[in-house]
């Protein structure tokens, strides 16, 4: 047996059994080599479709297709060795029916051997939720804040700070966990909200920008990493890549311009005759 072989990856059913355990630590990843370093921290790997904004400059989520998402999937698994990988089902791949969102997930699983799937909605979304997990496919599901409906939304606003606005928002989270959901995202949702969801339910819940309350929490890594133009308030900055890079571009640039680089350690010399 390989070495790469004898790693056993983390499940969903062990996520599933961190509820009121150490918290989950879950980041995002698009790509191999930032995968191969999340993995060695994280207990989730995120295959978000926050990519259509990192990766593809969108607005939002909403242009992001099933074989954008797949082929990152790939990526981040062939990266990665530990971590559980779970890749975002995109807006247009699974709201129609659950036998539409059983054949994306199963394509997003056969293509990429990702170990479970996310999708956004709660009380909409539970017999579809309960469809994919009685069929082999683990639900991770996403409540409060659901980027994909910017559209019927329209803003990106936190969820559940008035007054009375509670219960929906509740029976949602109670919808996904009772659905077989092996965990969820809570996404921008006022602190009493989400421990008080997290005190209800008997799944792990993942937090971002929902408090401290949670069982794990999740970011975008290239948002905590200081890449990211802009970046939600939730986000603590726990680098400042941006510059790096561009002082980085900048003195490439200078050392071109001025003949500086290439350096004689960067030539390849003739070989002797032989
Ligand atoms: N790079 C990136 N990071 C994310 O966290 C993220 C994405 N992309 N794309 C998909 C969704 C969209 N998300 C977002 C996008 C914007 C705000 C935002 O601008 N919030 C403002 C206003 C909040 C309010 O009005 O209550 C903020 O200041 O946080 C929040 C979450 C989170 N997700
Ligand atoms: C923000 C996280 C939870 C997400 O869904 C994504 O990165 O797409
Ligand atoms: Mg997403």
């Amino acid at each position: 047996m390989s070495v790469q072989s004898a790693i056993r990856r983390r499940t969903a059913p062990d996520i599933r059994a961190r509820k009121n355990g150490d918290p989950i630590v879950m980041l995002t990843s698009y790509h191999a080599h930032t995968a191969a370093l999340v993995d060695r921290y994280c207990d989730v790997i995120l295959v978000g479709d926050s990519l259509g904004n990192v990766m593809h400059g969108f607005e939002t989520t909403v242009p992001v297709t099933l074989d954008m998402m797949i082929l990152q999937g790939r990526a981040v698994m062939r990266g990665s060795q530990q971590a559980l990988v779970v890749v975002d089902m995109p807006f247009g791949s699974y709201e129609a029916s659950k036998e539409q969102a059983f054949h994306s997930a199963a394509r997003i699983l056969k293509e990429t051997l990702c170990g479970a799937v996310k999708l956004e909605g709660g009380v909409k979304m539970a017999e579809t939720i309960a469809f994919l997990s009685a069929r082999g496919i683990p639900v991770m599901g996403h409540v409060g804040l659901t980027p994909q409906s910017i559209n019927t939304l329209g803003s990106f606003r936190a969820q559940g700070r008035e007054e009375g606005t509670w219960q929906p928002l509740e029976d949602d989270a109670r919808a996904v966990a009772e659905a077989g959901a092996f965990s969820m995202v809570i996404e921008a949702v006022a602190e009493p909200l989400a421990r008080r969801i997290t005190e209800t339910v008997a799944i792990p819940t993942i937090g971002i920008g929902a408090s401290p309350a949670c069982d794990g929490q999740v970011l975008v890594l290239e948002d905590m990493l200081g890449l990211s133009p802009r970046a939600p308030k939730f986000v603590r900055r726990y680098g400042e890549l941006g510059p790096m890079i561009e002082a980085a571009i900048e003195g490439y640039a200078r050392d071109v311009r001025s003949r500086a680089f290439p350096g004689p350690e960067h030539v390849y010399a003739m070989k002797p005759k032989s």
